[in-house]
């Protein structure tokens, strides 16, 4: 049983980022039970949280681009370490994770947290349902039941973890022409299957989705995949002839089994 409150804290708009953290936090937490914090609803996000020496968080968040999802930087800012443990933790869709765990690991280190370990795990990606399929698997729930056993809950100076530091730039897809496909302004459209039933609005992140009317957005789309992923009648979707480029390009490009790194 550990002495600090462990904590499974994590953004996860399609679910793989709080599957391995919350396993982690488990493992952790023993016989006791993990706090969970989940931030990936607007509403959740409204006020900061504080945390104290007494505890230990995981701390999770999908890799966008290469990064940080860049809509939670302010959010990251508000959450304070006041001496905490915290093992960064980051999901990325089988293509590569490049600067997200050094950047995560950086922000909790600013924040006031002392990071102890470290992981990149792979999860389906967010633009697919073949991409990384059904990750994490039960392999990779194996491995972070490992990494996790293998954490001392003490704080011996900031984990090393891999990644660039200055950190680089947000990873930008290109077409067949090399030229950078710009999908920041692509949102999904709904088909006429749609039943209304506001599941969609309910758990988009970016609260972007209008209640009186689910075929408009209100807001930003991320591309998150949450409500593409959760609609029980597959009715959003993307037309967008740049995302479905980057998406193929993703699927035939990234075929090969990419696993898990941790860092203790
Ligand atoms: C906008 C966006 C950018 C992404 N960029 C990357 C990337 O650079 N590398 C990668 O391997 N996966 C990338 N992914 C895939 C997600 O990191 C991956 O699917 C992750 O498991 C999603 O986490 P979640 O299930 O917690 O939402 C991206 C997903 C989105 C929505």
């Amino acid at each position: 049983m550990s002495e600090k409150k462990i904590w499974a804290m994590y953004f996860s708009p399609t679910g793989t980022t709080e599957k391995i953290v919350r396993c982690v936090a488990d493992v952790l937490a023993g016989n006791d039970q993990a706090e969970v914090f989940d931030f990936t609803l607007p509403q959740s996000r409204s006020e900061g949280k504080t945390f104290t020496e007494k505890d230990a968080v995981v701390f999770g968040v999908p890799v966008y681009a290469g990064r940080v999802p860049n809509v939670l930087l302010k959010y990251l800012d508000t959450v304070q370490g006041g001496g905490a443990l915290a093992v960064p933790v980051v999901l990325y869709g089988n293509r590569n994770y490049d600067d997200a765990l050094i950047e995560l690991r950086n922000i909790l280190e600013k924040n006031g947290f002392h990071t102890i370990a470290a992981g990149a795990f792979i999860g389906e990606h967010s633009f697919s349902k073949i991409l990384a399929a059904g990750r994490p698997d039960d392999k990779d729930m194996e491995l972070a039941r490992d990494f996790a056993s293998k954490i001392v809950l003490e704080n011996r100076g900031m984990i090393q973890v891999k990644g660039e530091d200055p950190i680089r730039g947000y990873y930008q897809p290109r077409d067949r022409k090399g030229v950078f496909i710009d999908i920041r302004k692509v949102k999904p459209l709904t088909a006429d299957s749609c039943t209304d039933c506001k599941l969609c609005a309910q758990v988009c992140p970016m609260g972007s989705i209008s209640f009186d009317n689910v075929r408009e957005f209100t807001g930003i789309c991320i591309k998150c995949g949450s409500c593409i992923k959760k609609c029980p009648q597959g009715a959003k979707y993307y037309e967008d002839e740049g995302y479905l480029y980057h998406k193929h390009e993703l699927e035939e490009g990234y075929t090969r089994r990419a696993e898990p790194e941790v860092f203790l």
